[in-house]
């Protein structure tokens, strides 16, 4: 799948972004479960939760076969599932228990261990399912590459539990690891490591809200890295340039196409730090990006 094109997909509404993420996630399924039983997803914890509300309803919920689901999660708080931080917990009160998912295909940490304990165990886990023939494997890495990763982007950029100028940036070995020092609190989580991100077969990077206004620009800045083409939906031009990205408006209504586009700022290539580490020859083979117009301002 590597080459496939790269997709940005911005909408008007939040009800929009959630309608066209349940609608490509059918799409996925059904695509990679033509030639496979199951389907192995990945989850990340905030916002992205609420965004996949249109999913679990008519009629994009008839649409798929739950037990054939396998689900992760890219990172994790250390902390009891019962927990307010607890990623488990949102997911499940928000979207796991509104679907018919086999429990034991639900693969949550263990709460029991402490932080190096639980990153590997969840990576032994991992590896036994991989064994299994459950999760594939990257040919080209060796690494797991799980279906599809469903995530959200911090306010300064961090995915997963992966936050900019961190360490753990730099993993190039483990397949789960654990920080202690997190910037956003809690300090303790787990979480899978860039090159098991960057080997997953799709990603939908849902990029929303106010808050994320410099996330959306650090997304941009890798969309820009990686697109053949972009989709812009009613993109209104003065949202752009509040964005300091008008031109790209402008160039995608003209031509439709980014190759010849000069138009992002140094800074903004400065801020994209930890985005850019997904630059890699293996990485994201789809890439889709959502973004509410309405909650740049
Ligand atoms: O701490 C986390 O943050 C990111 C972004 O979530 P949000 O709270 O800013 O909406 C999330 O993707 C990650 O899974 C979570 O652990």
């Amino acid at each position: 799948m590597a080459g496939e094109k790269k997709d940005v997909r911005i909408f008007e509404t939040d009800d929009e972004l959630s309608d066209g993420l349940a609608k490509y996630t059918v799409e996925i399924f059904r695509k990679l479960t033509q030639q496979k039983s199951n389907f192995t997803v990945v989850l990340s914890g905030g916002y992205l939760i609420q965004k996949l509300r249109k999913l679990v309803e008519p009629p994009y919920v008839d649409e798929i076969d739950w037990s054939k689901w396998h689900v992760f999660w890219v990172d994790e708080r250390v902390v009891m599932k019962d927990d307010p931080d607890s990623n488990y917990r949102l997911a499940n009160e928000g979207f796991l228990s509104k679907v018919p998912i086999p429990p034991a295909q639900i693969y949550a940490i263990n709460d029991n261990l402490d932080a190096e304990g639980a990153a590997d165990d969840y990576e032994a886990k991992v590896k036994e399912l991989v064994e299994h023939g459950v999760v594939d494997v990257s040919p080209h890495t060796k690494f797991p590459r799980f279906d599809l990763m469903l995530l959200g982007i911090g306010h300064d950029g961090h995915l997963a539990s992966l936050f900019p100028n961190h360490e753990l940036l730099q993993e190039k070995e483990k397949w789960v690891t654990f920080i202690k020092d997190s910037p956003k609190p809690p300090p303790v989580r787990i979480t899978f490591t860039f090159p098991v991100i960057n080997a997953s077969a799709y990603i939908f990077m849902v990029v929303a809200g106010t808050a994320e206004v410099d996330a959306v620009k650090k997304a941009v800045e890798v969309i820009l890295n990686y697109l053949n083409f972009i989709n812009v939906v009613n993109w209104p031009k003065e949202r752009g340039e509040e964005l300091g990205i008008g031109d790209i408006w402008k160039s995608t209504k003209r031509r439709g196409t980014l190759r010849n586009v000069t138009y992002i700022t140094d800074d903004i290539r400065r801020e994209a730090q930890t985005m850019s580490l997904i630059d890699h020859p293996n990485v994201v083979k789809g890439y889709c990006s959502f973004v509410v117009e309405h909650s740049f301002g």
